[in-house]
């Protein structure tokens, strides 16, 4: 008994001492990285192009045209995700880069760090033997632990022989195809562009290889042909992202429309210009989803929630599965489908990449008509929702309140 007291209490020291020197380090980790710039990158912003844009929001007609467009590739093929899983979809389109690469296109292919934990070491090991160029986007770094596992890389890129491009909301794995017990349908945005803004995700694409992997990338030319869409690129680096909402926001006259799976705006920035929107007559929408795959984003969401009805904004809860689309509409004047979320991560700390489209007939007949759709999937949220939570909710809240700045 003696014996086992004295152990525990080992242990114990041992876990403080741990949890102290973590601490420690963190403070001093964070303090330094921020201090030093380690992190900072400018944000990118691509001209206005001219292109071709298709609209998938269904995983199996997403991942049909992308393997399709991969399996036609006569050059190269340059993709990167935000996360892979490990199972049929996975396989399947490993199987298909490895395929080609045997076949002579030069693929490169990446995926962060962290959200690439899945992938086994055998099967990245198989893709460099079939001549894949892989790498991980943002590795943890030494001694930058804590400040290099909060920064990801959330975009999504896909370029085909340079004519064909993709960007939005998917990764790779089955549950984005909707077959996921647990999880529900699943509903997301994402582009098929081609024309000329494909050379802008060429460039994106080659800026974040060459930066991870220092390695050149291999292209020949890409296409700089026009197509009738207007549209533009702009990359973030966990600034500027709020400043470009809040534009867009300030010129807003009659609409905002937000689609984002996670609702954590905790930027002054953001709730200003909406706030000043909604007191100009705008009317705000928010369609939020409260069915998650993700901890804690749920009830991190309530204190936000509880702001917008607050000013008078309409919030709505998606009820058909689980909505990953992240999504905004001003006036049918301007849109943006990309990979930022209207949360935390995705406005201080993520690498992200939106498309914005200027084209009030793409917006109209193609975006708004599966917006409309998810409206309709929708149910609307009254202040009662959040204000009545059960017991645990309300524990879970503090609890989300605590680590929302990472969510
Ligand atoms: O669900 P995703 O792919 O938008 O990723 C969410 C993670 O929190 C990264 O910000």
């Amino acid at each position: 008994m003696k014996k086992l007291r004295k152990i525990l209490r080992i242990l114990l020291f041992g876990f403080v001492g741990l949890c102290f020197v973590s601490l420690v380090w963190d403070k001093a980790d964070r303090t330094l990285a921020v201090r030093e710039k380690v992190f900072d990158q400018e944000s990118v912003q691509y001209p206005i192009r001219k292109s071709d844009v298709t609209l998938y929001t269904d995983g199996q007609e997403f991942y049909d045209r992308l393997l399709d467009d991969i399996a036609n590739a006569k050059q190269y093929i340059h993709i990167s995700f935000f996360s892979i899983a490990d199972d049929t979809v996975s396989h399947r389109f490993e199987e298909l880069l490895k395929k080609k690469s045997k076949e002579g296109v030069e693929v490169y292919y990446a995926v962060d760090r962290l959200g690439g934990v899945l992938l086994k070491e055998q099967d990245k090991q198989a893709l460099l033997k079939a001549g894949v160029h892989f790498t991980y986007y943002n590795k943890l770094d030494f001694p930058y632990f804590f400040s290099s596992l909060e920064h990801r890389n959330h975009k999504r890129i896909s370029v085909i022989d340079g004519t064909i491009g993709y960007a939005g909301g998917f990764n790779i794995g089955k549950k984005y195809l909707g077959k996921n017990e647990k999880l529900g349908s699943w509903r997301d945005y994402h582009l098929r562009i081609q024309g000329e803004g494909v050379q802008d995700l060429e460039q994106e694409f080659e800026l974040d290889w060459v930066k991870n992997d220092r390695e050149t990338v291999w292209k020949t030319h890409t296409s700089t042909e026009k197509g009738t869409t207007e549209l533009r690129f702009k990359a973030y680096s966990g600034k500027d992202l709020a400043y470009d909402y809040a534009n867009l926001f300030h010129q807003a006259q009659k609409s905002i429309t937000i689609l984002s799976p996670y609702f954590i705006p905790n930027n002054k920035v953001i709730w200003h210009a909406l706030i000043d929107a909604e007191k100009r007559g705008v009317e705000i929408n928010i369609l939020w989803s409260p069915e998650s795959d993700a901890p804690l984003v749920k009830q991190a969401a309530y204190p936000y929630i509880r702001k917008a009805l607050k000013h008078g904004m309409h919030v709505y809860g998606y009820r058909d599965g689980i909505l990953h689309g992240k999504v905004l509409v001003i006036d049918e004047r301007v849109a943006m489908v990309g990979s930022a979320n209207l949360d935390s991560r995705s406005i201080h700390l993520n690498k992200e990449l939106n498309c914005y489209i200027y084209d009030t007939a793409f917006i109209k007949q193609v975006l708004n008509k599966k917006v409309h759709e998810d409206f309709q999937r929708s149910q609307q949220i009254h202040s009662p929702y959040v204000n009545n939570l059960p017991l645990q909710e309300k524990l879970k809240e503090r609890l989300a309140k605590l680590v929302e700045y990472y969510l």
